[in-house]
């Protein structure tokens, strides 16, 4: 078991991921937005500052979505096959796709 299934399941005092988890999917879902905009923001700085500043947001963004899963259940594996599923579909071909089964609906 992830040590991040495992704070859901046990949820153990003086642990981040429990005060977390114990908030529900609002609160980790702040973090998630908040993260994000850091991200978004280093990402557009210049050098190797704004490189390793990059490097630092998305390990925040990634663990607050991995403990966001470890909340709903959802293993990475589950994630991972779900990209496998898609992979060699282009995102453009997708939503073409989408909306002429849209058309079709409606
Ligand atoms: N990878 C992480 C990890 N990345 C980021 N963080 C925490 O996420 C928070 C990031 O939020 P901010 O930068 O906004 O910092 P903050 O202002 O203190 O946060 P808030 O109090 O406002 O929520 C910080 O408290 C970081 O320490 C993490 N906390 C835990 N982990 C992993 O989760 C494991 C279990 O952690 P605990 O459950 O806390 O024992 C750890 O051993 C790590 O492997």
């Amino acid at each position: 078991m992830s040590t991040l299934a495992e704070r859901a399941a046990e949820r153990p005092a003086g642990s981040y991921t429990t005060k977390l988890l114990d908030g529900g999917a609002d609160a980790i879902g702040k973090k998630i937005r908040e993260e994000a905009e850091e991200l978004i923001e280093a990402a557009g700085e210049a050098g190797a500052d704004g490189r390793a500043h990059a490097v630092y947001e998305a390990g925040d963004l990634i663990y607050h979505t991995l403990v966001m899963l470890a909340w709903r259940g959802i293993s990475l594996d589950e994630v991972a096959a779900e990209l496998a599923r898609r992979e060699g579909t282009s995102g453009l071909a997708e939503k073409a796709a989408r909306q002429s089964n849209d058309g079709l609906t409606k």
